[in-house]
C-alpha cells in the first residue's frame, strides 16, 4: 500500500502534469463566450448534493479539463490520503497528529480508532453532554449567581475558536432566540470586550471560554477581564455558574478556576480551524438548539460521505480544489474571491481565510523541501451585492485574474421576496458579466463615442463557480463548510504540503511576548540593543507615552 503521507506532488514532474499543461496551452487562449455554448457542457460540468446546486460550466475549463485535473488527483495520491485521513493515520506529519474533524459528524455506533480508541463514542459522549447543558441554559432551568436565567452568551476565543461558532451563529441568526444575546469576542483589543459588556446584565450573563490550548494569550486575557467583570459584581462564587471552557486541556481549565464538569472536551486531532462541529460549537448549539446543531452535523456527514465516495471527476469539493490549483499553478492567479450573496454569510469569507490560508499558506514540501510551486491563494470576500460598488471594478477591469465563488440561496430567510429576486438577479448578472464581457463592438454598436470604447469593454472571460443552495439551513451550512475543508485537503495533497499544522503563526507570538515588558515605561531594556532601528524607534515612542497604566 502507497504511505499515504509520502510527499509526492505531481506538479511539474509527472505525466499526468504535463498532459494537464499542454491542455492548458489549448484551453487558456478560448474564450467563456465560445466555450459555454459548446454541447453537453452543462450536463458535465453541473453538479448536484442535497441542497445545493453546484455549476463548475463558468471555468476557463472543458469536461477534459476535469478529467485530467482528477489523474493529477489520483497521481497525487488524494485517494490514499483521504482513506488515511477516515481511518486516522497520523496525516498531519509535522505534529505526529490524526486529522479526524470527519469524526466529529460521524454517526453514533461508526467506529474511528485512534491509538486503539474509538473516538466516535468518545464524540458523543461529549455532544450529549452539550446537548444536556444547552437544553438547561434554554430552557431556563440553569440559573446564575443570583438566580435569573442566562440571557446573554459572550463566546470568548480567537482563529479556529472564534470564526466558525461566529460565522455560524451569524448565517443561522433568523433561528435564534431574539430574546438571547449572542456575542463573540475575539481580539485582545480592549475595545472588543470592554464594547460587548457594556451593556450586559452580570447576573444573566454566561461567558464561554473557547480554546483549544488554553494558553492562547488573547483569550485568556479577555477571559481574566471577564471575570474581573463578573467577580466584581456577584463575587467569586458566581464563576462557577456564568463560566464554562471549551478544550483539549483540562489542566489549563482548572488552573484558570472553571471545573471539569463545566468543561467541554475535545482533542488534539481536531485542528482549530476544522473545530465547529466539535465542543467549540457550543455556543451555536445554545444559539440554534441541539436539534439545528444536529442538522449542521448531518449537512457536514453528507459532504464527508460525497467526499470519500464520488469519483473524483464528481467529486464537488475535489473539483473546487483541482480548479483552484488549475488558476494558481497554471494561469498565474494569486488570489480567490468568495462571495456569497447571502447577508447571513457576511462571515463567511473571513472563515475560509483562517480555513483556507493557515492550512495552505505553506511554502514547504511534506519533507521539508521549498516548493517549485506557488500554493495557497489569498482568500477574501464580501457579501453581494456591496462588493459590486466596492471592488468589483477590479474584478471586471482589472489586469488580474480573480477567480471567484458566488453563493446564493433560492428560498430566503426573510419574507421580503422582492428584495430576493434583485439579489440572486445581480449574483447571476454578475457570474454572467464576468464569463462574457462586452466587447468593442458591442459597445460602437450602442452609440459610445470611440475615445470611451477602451474604457467600456469588458474582456470577460473571468471565471466563477456558482453554489446555489436551496435555503441557507444548519444542514446546507454544514455542507458549505465542509465543502471547503475538503477542497482544503484537496490542494495541499496537490501542492505536496501539510494543511494540518500551522507554524507560520509562532514567530510573532514569540517575539510580542519579548516586546511586551519592554512597553513598561520603567523597562530598562535598550531597544536599540534588542531591535532594529525602525521597532526600536517605535518601541521608545510607545514608552514615552503619558497614559496612566491601568489593569
Ligand atoms: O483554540 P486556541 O488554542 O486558543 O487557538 C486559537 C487559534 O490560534 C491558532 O493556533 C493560531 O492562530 C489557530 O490555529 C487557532 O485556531
Amino acid at each position: 500500500m502507497p504511505d499515504a503521507t509520502e510527499p509526492r506532488s505531481p506538479i511539474g514532474t509527472s505525466p499526468e502534469w504535463e498532459a494537464l499543461r499542454a491542455h492548458h496551452a489549448e484551453v487558456a487562449p478560448r474564450h467563456l463566450r465560445d466555450l459555454l455554448v459548446e454541447p453537453g457542457r452543462l450536463e458535465a460540468m453541473t453538479l448536484d448534493l442535497p441542497g445545493i446546486h453546484a455549476d463548475l460550466s463558468k471555468h476557463r475549463a472543458t469536461p477534459d479539463t476535469l478529467r485530467l485535473l482528477a489523474e493529477v488527483a489520483e497521481r497525487a495520491g488524494l485517494r490514499e490520503r483521504i482513506d488515511a485521513m477516515f481511518r486516522g493515520d497520523a496525516i498531519n506529519t509535522t505534529e505526529g497528529r490524526s486529522v479526524l474533524h470527519v469524526a466529529l459528524r460521524a454517526p453514533r455506533g461508526e467506529v474511528i480508532r485512534v491509538d486503539g480508541r474509538d473516538v466516535v463514542a468518545d464524540v458523543h459522549e461529549v455532544l450529549d453532554r452539550m446537548r444536556d447543558a444547552a437544553r438547561r441554559i434554554r430552557d431556563g432551568e440553569w440559573r446564575g449567581a443570583t438566580g435569573q436565567p442566562i440571557r446573554a452568551i459572550v463566546n470568548i476565543g480567537i482563529g479556529g475558536s472564534d470564526l466558525g461558532p461566529a460565522m455560524v451563529v451569524e448565517a443561522l441568526r433568523t433561528r435564534t432566540d431574539p430574546d438571547r444575546i449572542h456575542r463573540f469576542v475575539s481580539n485582545v483589543d480592549g475595545a472588543d470586550i470592554d464594547w460587548a459588556l457594556r451593556d450586559l446584565d452580570p447576573a444573566t450573563t454566561l461567558f464561554i471560554v473557547a480554546s483549544k490550548t488554553f494558553t492562547t494569550v488573547e483569550t485568556l486575557t479577555n477571559a481574566r477581564t471577564a471575570r474581573r467583570w463578573l467577580v466584581d459584581a456577584l463575587g467569586e462564587d458566581a464563576v462557577a455558574r456564568h463560566f464554562l471552557a471549551l478544550s483539549t486541556n483540562e489542566a489549563e481549565v482548572v488552573e484558570f478556576g472553571i471545573e471539569p464538569a463545566n468543561m467541554f472536551g475535545f482533542w488534539d486531532w481536531v485542528g482549530g480551524r476544522y473545530s465547529v462541529g466539535s465542543a467549540i460549537g457550543l455556543s451555536v448549539m445554545l444559539a440554534i438548539g441541539p436539534d439545528g446543531f444536529d442538522e449542521l452535523l448531518a449537512g457536514f456527514r453528507a459532504v464527508d460521505e460525497h467526499l470519500r465516495d464520488a469519483p473524483f471527476e464528481r467529486n464537488l469539493p475535489v473539483l473546487m480544489g483541482l480548479l483552484g490549483v488549475w488558476y494558481v499553478n497554471l494561469f498565474g492567479a494569486s488570489s480567490h474571491a468568495v462571495l456569497p450573496y447571502a447577508q447571513e454569510l457576511s462571515r463567511f469569507p473571513a472563515y475560509l481565510q483562517q480555513l483556507e490560508m493557515e492550512s495552505n499558506g505553506k511554502s514547504v514540501t511534506l519533507d521539508g523541501q521549498r516548493v517549485g510551486w506557488s500554493t495557497g491563494p489569498v482568500v477574501w470576500g464580501e457579501p453581494g451585492t456591496n462588493g459590486q460598488h466596492a471592488f468589483f471594478q477590479l474584478l471586471h477591469q482589472g489586469t488580474v485574474l480573480v477567480p471567484a465563488d458566488f453563493i446564493g440561496v433560492v428560498e430566503p430567510n426573510h419574507p421580503l421576496g422582492h428584495h430576493h429576486d434583485l439579489l440572486v438577479a445581480n449574483l447571476l448578472a454578475q457570474t454572467e458579466a464576468l464569463a462574457a464581457g462586452r466587447t468593442a463592438a458591442a459597445v460602437r454598436a450602442e452609440g459610445v463615442p470611440e475615445a470611451l470604447v477602451p474604457h467600456k469593454v469588458f474582456e470577460g472571460n473571468r471565471p466563477t463557480t456558482t453554489l446555489l443552495c436551496d435555503r441557507l439551513d444548519p444542514r446546507t451550512l454544514g455542507s458549505l463548510i465542509a465543502l471547503y475543508e475538503h477542497k482544503v485537503l484537496t490542494q495541499s495533497v496537490v501542492w505536496g504540503i501539510n494543511a494540518f499544522d500551522q507554524w507560520g503563526v509562532e514567530l510573532g507570538k514569540a517575539l510580542a511576548t519579548r516586546i511586551g515588558p519592554e512597553l513598561d515605561p520603567a523597562s530598562t531594556v535598550d531597544p536599540d540593543a534588542a531591535h532594529d532601528p525602525s521597532t526600536a524607534a517605535l518601541v521608545r515612542r510607545y514608552r514615552s507615552r503619558t497614559r496612566p497604566d491601568a489593569h
